[in-house]
């Protein structure tokens, strides 16, 4: 495969104090010495003008030179760090598009190329790419422990294990006789052994919850306060509020950081029997996010609160009204005097922390526990079989697994869905 050079602007769009464009691939070197007049040693920088093909000055920059393969694409690469104004950077680009054999990069396709180089594997593909759209704290440590490698080594020790019981399998196939199926007692209990730490890591949470945040739902009856509540933990007026029941008719979602989480929030309408078409296609929305929500916020009576597993009962307008004690638990809270708001916050903090991944434990997403899964499933197959050559069989299909997990192989299909997920010039 050669490859096309392939350039982009990888720091954000201009302006800016700098601005980073990169240039990959068997011209990278040629096309930015054009530029540049000459390259600095690898992996130094200096100081050059950049001067277009009619030797026009367009910038003074640092510019960095990498020689494959060990750069980050796996290819020579250069780096102009230049001055971040608009007319500069286009000028820049447009001289390097001006060179033959080089064209603009696509969307991930610098990312494309580490991976198609071997640089990184596909969960680290998966983690940068989460990592670049981390938001909170805790989804930014989370991707950056993917992204470095954390799980690819997990699945390096896994893979080994694995290799170990396949060639344990296939010595004896090379030695079954009628009488000697018992050749390897071991086997199966190994394969179930790793069957059920695979298992393990699959009962963990998983990562979505936390990239995409958690829904957590503010319901009740009508004029109980929910609106005030969330504009409250937002900080800011974001939904109406009025003296008036059945105010918010459409649900309002709101993401907010909570102690560095990811939370939707989101306001639903006063849940009431209504004659009102709008108002019953509202309540039939909030009915339905109640079902849906990771946690629900019930500012209703607290002994009527819909069954749900995180659920956090509060007493809303507290500075109106003492709510008798009740066989529950709940939290009196007062937007008008702050009352409770801190509790409040606390507690779904608290539930948050349960539904999402463990801090410093490494969580896989949808797309790798389903591989994990086809392992763990062909691992137990193989545990329970007695036949020795089917077994070799599933314990070929668990390494075949592992193989789409790292994107070791077959995983075209997930390439450009992935890719696509990152920006231009990275
Ligand atoms: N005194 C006091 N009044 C509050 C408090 N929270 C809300 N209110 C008032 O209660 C009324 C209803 O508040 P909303 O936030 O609109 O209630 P809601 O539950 O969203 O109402 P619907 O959207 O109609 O279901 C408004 O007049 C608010 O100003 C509070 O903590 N203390
Ligand atoms: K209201
Ligand atoms: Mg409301």
């Amino acid at each position: 495969m050669t490859a096309a050079t392939i350039f982009a602007l990888s720091s954000g769009s201009p302006p800016a104090a700098i601005s980073v464009i990169r240039i990959s691939g068997p011209q990278a070197h040629e096309a930015g010495g054009q530029l540049a007049g000459s390259l600095p040693p690898s992996r130094q920088a200096g100081v050059r003008s950049l001067r277009d093909a009619d030797g026009l000055l367009l910038d003074e920059a640092l510019v960095l030179r990498f020689d494959g393969p060990a750069t980050s694409t796996g290819e020579d690469t250069v780096e102009l760090h230049c001055h971040g104004g608009r007319a500069i950077v286009t000028a820049v680009l447009a001289a390097l598009a001006a060179q033959p054999g080089l064209r603009q990069a696509e969307p991930g396709e610098f990312t494309r190329r580490a991976f198609g180089n071997g640089r990184i594997d596909l969960t680290q593909a998966e983690g940068l790419a989460d990592l670049i759209e981390a938001e909170t704290e805790t989804q930014r440590r989370a991707a950056l422990a993917v992204a470095e490698g954390g799980l690819s080594r997990q699945i390096a020790i896994w893979q080994d294990r694995l290799l170990q019981l396949s060639a344990q399998a296939e010595a004896a196939i090379d030695y079954v006789e009628e009488d000697s199926v018992d050749a390897y007692p071991t086997l199966n209990r190994e394969c179930e052994a790793l069957a059920i730490e695979l298992e393990q890591w699959l009962a963990r949470p998983m990562a979505e919850p936390l990239k995409d945040g958690l829904l957590v739902v503010l319901a009740g009856p009508p004029n109980a306060g929910k609106s005030s509540l969330l504009n409250a933990l937002v900080g800011y007026e974001r939904a109406i509020v009025a003296d008036i029941p059945g105010t918010t008719r459409d649900h309002i979602e709101v993401g907010i950081a909570l102690d560095g989480i990811p939370i939707r929030l989101t306001d639903t309408a006063g849940i009431r029997n209504s004659a009102d078409v709008l108002e019953i296609e509202g309540v039939a929305r909030a009915n339905r996010l109640v079902q849906q929500s990771d946690i629900l916020v019930w500012l209703g009576e607290p002994t009527e609160a819909p069954a749900h597993d995180h659920l956090i009962r509060i007493h809303a307008r507290s500075d109106l009204s003492e709510r008798a004690s009740s066989p529950v638990e709940f939290i009196p809270v007062s937007v008008r005097t702050g009352l409770g708001l801190g509790d409040l916050h606390t507690a779904i903090v608290e539930h948050a922390r349960r539904l999402l991944p463990v801090e410093g434990v490494l969580a896989v997403n949808a797309r790798q526990a389903a591989r994990i899964r086809d392992a763990a499933e062909a691992l137990r197959r193989a545990s329970s079989s007695d036949d020795i050559v089917l077994q070799s069989e599933d314990l070929r299909s668990a390494r075949a697994a592992f193989g789409r997990l790292t994107g070791q192989a077959g995983v075209e299909d997930v390439l450009d869905a992935l890719f696509g997920r990152f920006c231009l010039g990275k």
